[in-house]
């Protein structure tokens, strides 16, 4: 079980790269309201994210497509008054970074009125630039990588990605446009366990993996899922962590914490491809 002390001070992104530096695992959950949110704080949360995830299990949507800015600011505040610790990150919505004016504007939105310390965003090449910007403008960025759900209309389903050398090879260039850019931090998601632990290695930046192996730097689930309360199929690389402990919703997000620290979870049964 996890046991290192309750931290005293807040997150920020210079801890999350020596907790890179040190070996030590980034225990990420995405939070929708400040209950949850300060829950995941007493857990030992290091970093929670407003994911766009909250337009399929908080608003009941089969996207994340339908989810607006205004969304995203109103339970980034909510999510701010539960937890003062946790780096809190907020998902832009699709379509709120379509160009580099609209990401300045709407990445302000999320951190001026939502109270978010880092913004997150979907792509490669393709956002690089808006990246640079955001960050020569004091807007920390984390990037996402892999499966990028806001394209799931494009892609014609949630499957894997960068399977095949090529597409790895893409993502890697991907992932340095946007280190290079100035991004602090990349979430991958769904991508097979290699290629997380490849990409890990040849970036300076934290990743922090959602299906993506156990070598990432970090993990990432939806908090609706490894509590097991999901509307519909739970991904083959979530975890119910409310099984085989009797603490109820805190013992889960324990378990949670833990099992990343300790590099148990994922377990090989999580991996995608
Ligand atoms: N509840 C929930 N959990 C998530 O992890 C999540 C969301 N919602 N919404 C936003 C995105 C969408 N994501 C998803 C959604 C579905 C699969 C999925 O069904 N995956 C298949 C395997 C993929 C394949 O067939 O190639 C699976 O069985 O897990 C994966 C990621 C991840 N994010
Ligand atoms: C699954 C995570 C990484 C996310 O982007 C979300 O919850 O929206
Ligand atoms: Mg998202």
């Amino acid at each position: 079980m996890y046991t290192e002390q309750p931290r005293s001070r807040p997150v920020t992104v210079s801890t999350l790269r020596q907790m890179k530096a040190n070996g030590e695992k980034i225990a990420m959950l995405t939070a929708y309201d400040a209950s949850f949110a300060a829950m995941m704080e007493s857990a030992g949360v290091d970093t929670v994210l407003v994911g766009d995830s909250l337009g399929m299990v908080a608003q009941g949507h089969d996207a994340t497509v339908p989810v607006s800015v205004d969304d995203i600011v109103y339970h980034t505040q909510m999510v701010r008054r539960g937890c003062r610790i946790p780096l809190l990150i907020a998902d832009m919505p699709f379509m709120s970074y379509a160009t580099v004016d609209m990401a300045l504007r709407n990445a302000a939105r999320l951190m001026q009125e939502g109270g978010a310390q880092m913004v997150k965003l979907e792509g490669g090449l393709n956002v690089a630039e808006t990246v640079r910007l955001l960050a020569a403008n004091g807007v920390p960025v984390c990037a996402h990588l892999g499966l990028q759900p806001q394209l799931v209309h494009k892609l014609g389903g949630y499957k894997v990605q960068g399977r095949e050398e090529a597409a790895a090879r893409r993502m890697l260039d991907d992932a340095l446009a946007l280190q290079d850019a100035g991004a602090d931090m990349v979430v991958l998601e769904c991508i097979p366990a290699e290629l997380g632990a490849r990409l890990t290695t040849e970036l300076d930046i934290p990743t922090i993996g959602i299906g993506a192996g156990v070598d990432c730097d970090g993990q990432v689930l939806v908090c609706y899922d490894m509590l097991d309360i999901t509307l519909g199929k739970r991904p083959k690389f979530s975890r119910n962590f409310m099984d085989g402990q009797s603490g109820g919703i805190a013992g889960a997000l324990r378990a949670y914490v833990s099992a990343v620290k300790a590099r148990e979870f994922p377990a090989p049964e999580h991996n995608v491809a």
